[in-house]
């Protein structure tokens, strides 16, 4: 057994612990990376860029059917799998290959490979090889996939987001369960490769969106172009020789149909990897689902007492924003107060912005609606200003007339808080209203930034005067715009 004391141990070499581990090392070059998988973050391996390299091929068979609305006429579109799966994996592997790469510059002794679980507060156990003492500890353990058990019935047919990427070829049909974000983003994209999907869900509730209004447009809009139950009543999952029989009740008719599928693709939520630590000889305090409770701001895991202790949280493992942005700050956050331990500083926090990959994008930015509502619901201080895509000019131009805008703003002051999206190309506007938000912008002063013509953030401009209108600072917009281009 191999015993080790160090002053700083980071449990997981994602893309939290190694942002963790850069800034650790700006304090101590005593700091030892403990990793029992695979190297090259979940990110690189199986999430963000092999997700985002299928939808960037399905996005392209959907433009080659769409260019006959142009008048471009492309006959015997056709979809080779094995060329789509073969992309994906050759690009994938070079974004692993530079995690890969920039690790080397971690020297060998101080990377663990092994599973890592606390002994005492101060202690880690790292597989049966090593034991390892450390001053201070951050934990950077991910999520993984979740399941219900229903699920099972599909056997080995029951597939997550990493077994794609494994694929050679694209299969036939997939049923695919979970339409949050993972499900809508691959369950498009596959469609548009060719692949029979049915999407279900449960409870109605469809990607990120917590407006009632936008959701149930974003619903209409992928229920119009695939087979989308977020409520959906399936009876039964059952394996029949290679494939999976679904039983469900369709979604317009109630008509009770059973459909074979290739395989049974849950999307259905992550769970932080903190249940295999022993947490409980870490003497912190845990929620009711066993995650550290831990202070955002500086990353300070609580102990049994709830003071700050010497144990630090940070990527998806704390499940407060599962993003890869996020787990990079929040590494860098923990690895900065590990190193200058006990002198925590608090860290300003960037605003909240998720952007989702489907066709149209989905983004949610600020605090999300129901948190809102809380806030100013109550006292009739949340105003909200929306528009459609449907007549939007450059929208029109490019043939993706579809999405809405929702904009959150405060009665009084007239400042911004937030908003959900969804619409053409929405990702670069979420970034326009994610930095408006930081600088804490009024809606007025909003609108006197500059507005190219014709762009698809006439739109936004046009948001932003139902907004203002509603907030009573400024007439809304009756009919077109005179001060605008045509399809503002
Ligand atoms: C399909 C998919 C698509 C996504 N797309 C996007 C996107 O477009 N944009 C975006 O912002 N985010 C996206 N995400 C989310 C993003 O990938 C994650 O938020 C991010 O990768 C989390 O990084 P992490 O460091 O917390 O976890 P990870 O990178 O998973 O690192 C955790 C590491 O800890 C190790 N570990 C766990 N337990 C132990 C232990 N006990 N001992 C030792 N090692 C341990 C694991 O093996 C793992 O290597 C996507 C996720 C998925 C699944
Ligand atoms: N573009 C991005 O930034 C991106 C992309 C992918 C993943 N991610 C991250 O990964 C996280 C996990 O994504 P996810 O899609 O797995 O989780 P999610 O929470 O977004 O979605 C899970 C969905 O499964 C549904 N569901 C739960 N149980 C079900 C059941 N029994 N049958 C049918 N549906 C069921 C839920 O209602 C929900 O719609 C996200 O929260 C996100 O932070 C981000």
């Amino acid at each position: 057994m191999q015993q080790r004391d160090v002053d700083i141990a980071i449990i997981g070499a994602g893309s939290a612990g190694l942002s963790a581990w850069h800034a650790a090392n700006k304090y101590t070059d005593n700091v030892v990376l403990i990793e029992e998988g695979e190297y090259g973050t979940t990110c690189a391996r199986v999430g963000c860029m092999p997700s985002k390299l299928l939808i960037a091929a399905a996005e392209r068979a959907h433009q080659v059917r769409d260019a006959a609305g142009f008048g471009v006429e492309v006959e015997n579109v056709t979809i080779d799998g094995c060329a789509v799966m073969a992309r994906v994996k050759h690009e994938r592997d070079g974004f692993v290959d530079s995690v890969l790469t920039s690790m080397q510059r971690i020297d060998e002794v101080k990377r663990l490979e092994g599973h890592a679980r606390f002994i005492d507060a101060h202690t880690l156990a790292v597989g049966e090889h090593s034991r390892v003492r450390a001053r201070n500890i951050i934990i950077a353990t991910g999520s993984r996939p979740t399941w219900p058990g229903i699920f099972e019935g599909a056997g080995d047919r029951l597939i997550v987001n990493d077994d794609i990427f494994d694929w050679d070829d694209l299969p036939e049909s997939v049923a695919v369960f979970g339409p949050g974000i993972i499900g809508l983003e691959l369950g498009q994209a596959l469609h548009r490769l060719g692949v029979r999907i049915r999407m279900f869900g449960i409870g109605g509730s469809l990607g990120p969106f917590q407006d009632a209004t936008l959701r149930d447009y974003a619903d209409q809009t992928f229920k119009a172009e695939f087979y989308l139950d977020p409520d959906a009543e399936v009876e039964s999952i059952e394996r029949e020789g290679d494939q999976v029989v679904v039983t469900f009740l369709e979604r317009d008719t109630g008509q009770r149909l059973t459909e074979h599928f290739d395989y049974l693709l849950a999307a259905t939520g992550r769970r932080p990897n903190v249940d295999k630590l022993a947490l409980e000889n870490a003497g912190l305090t845990l929620d009711d689902k066993g995650i550290p409770s831990f202070n955002r701001f500086t990353l300070q895991c609580l102990d049994a007492s709830g003071e700050p202790s010497h144990v630090f949280i940070a990527g998806d493992a704390d499940q407060e924003l599962p993003l890869l942005h996020e787990a990079i700050n929040e590494g860098r956050i923990a690895g900065d107060n590990a190193g200058r331990y006990p002198d925590c500083r608090v860290t300003q926090r960037n605003v909240a912005l998720a952007i989702v990959f489907t066709d149209p994008q989905i983004a949610t930015l600020g605090p999300s609606r129901g948190e809102l509502e809380q806030r100013y619901g109550g006292h009739g201080c949340l105003a909200v200003g929306e528009v459609t895509f449907d007549k939007q000019g450059r929208a029109i131009t490019i043939r993706e007339n579809q999405g809405m805008l929702r904009l959150y703003a405060e009665h009084g002051s007239g400042q911004f808080l937030g908003a959900e999206l969804f619409g053409p190309r929405i990702e670069h506007m979420a970034h326009l209203l994610a930095w408006a938000l930081e600088q804490k912008l009024s809606v007025s002063r909003m609108l006197e930034m500059p507005f190219y013509h014709p762009v698809l953030e006439e739109g936004l401009r046009s948001a932003l005067h139902d907004l203002n209108a509603k907030l009573r600072k400024g007439p809304g917009i009756i009919e077109h715009c005179m001060e605008c281009g045509p399809g503002d």
